[in-house]
């Protein structure tokens, strides 16, 4: 598979703190690769080092053989970046042409990927005035009007509702289809397992487990155990067999590879336990557990 970006050895540090720690990297055309990390594990610093915003201090990285920090390798990147502002007097036909003139193909490239991205009857609205989703759409339309073949997206879909979002994985794979490559940052761990190719966990700036969604899955806890317990964290993590516990705020999952014997523990010490839910565990605790792993 041709690579259309090839990270090897990148480092970067902000004086301090090594916020990228020698990182291996590589998407390769029409593959969809998913950077997965807790919040400060260096996902931004390394999406930065790839569009070129930031040079690595040690290390290389490529985008199609080339350095991303060069306008004429920076014209086959398409960038989506969180909450980035839009000048105030610009519409959103003016942006999409903008873009495209920019990257170095023809304006007439902007009216069918706005159509694409069901921003034709915006096109004469001031994009600081569009809602969330709608901006998200923008900047989409911006990232691909110049067909990129390799396209970088820090939390894409942040903002956008179920059909939106539906849509959005549709182009992608249609992108995808022709050959673009796809770097994706995320917290939705179940959407990246539905969308990428490849997961990537990040912890502390360094590459902490890498594969297909399904073979982190099978690397670590294969049962979620669910319920409203008042046992405390330090008690649930002591009990073997345990390698995640999560509180969403009603009920803890504690990821496991032993579920009987947690199951007995709970029923034996809380007499309060309700809500009891034994789970397949998913790619969110496999990656939980990993980081925690990782960690000890
Ligand atoms: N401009 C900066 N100056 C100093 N330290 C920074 C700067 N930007 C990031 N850092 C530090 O570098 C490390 C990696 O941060 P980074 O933003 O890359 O992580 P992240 O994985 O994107 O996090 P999040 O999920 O919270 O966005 C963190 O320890 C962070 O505090």
């Amino acid at each position: 598979m041709e690579k259309v970006l090839e990270v090897r050895g990148a480092r970067f540090d902000y004086g301090a703190t090594q916020a990228v720690a020698g990182v291996d990297l590589d998407v390769g055309a029409g593959e969809c690769v998913a950077l997965l990390g807790p919040n400060g594990a260096g996902k931004t610093t390394l999406v930065n080092l790839v569009i070129g915003l930031l040079a690595a201090k040690e290390g290389r990285v490529r985008v199609r053989g080339g350095d991303p920090r060069i306008a004429s390798t920076r014209r086959q990147l398409g960038v989506v970046q969180q909450s980035l502002g839009f000048p105030n007097t610009l519409k959103v036909s003016e942006l999409v042409t903008g873009a495209a003139v920019r990257a170095g193909v023809p304006r007439s490239a902007a009216g069918p990927v706005m159509a694409e991205l069901d921003l034709t009857d915006l096109a004469s609205r001031r994009a600081a005035k569009l809602s969330g989703g709608q901006k998200q759409r923008l900047q989409l339309a911006m990232a691909l009007v110049a067909e990129p073949r390799l396209l970088v997206l820090d939390e894409p879909t942040a903002g956008l509702d179920v059909p939106a979002r539906r849509r959005f994985w549709q182009i992608l794979a249609e992108r995808r289809a022709r050959g673009t490559g796809v770097l994706l940052t995320t917290h939705l761990i179940e959407e990246s397992s539905a969308v990428a190719d490849r997961v990537v966990v990040l912890d502390r700036g360094r590459v902490l487990a890498e594969g297909t969604p399904d073979e982190l899955v099978a690397r670590l806890p294969d049962r979620t155990v669910i319920a409203r317990t008042s046992l405390v964290r330090t008690r649930l993590e002591a009990i073997p067999g345990v390698v995640s516990v999560r509180d969403d705020g009603e009920h803890v999952r504690l990821g496991t590879r032993a579920p009987e014997a947690l199951l007995r523990v709970l029923l034996a010490e809380d007499p309060g336990l309700t809500d009891l839910r034994v789970e397949g565990a998913g790619l969110e605790e496999a990656v939980a557990g990993l980081i925690e792993r990782g960690a000890a």
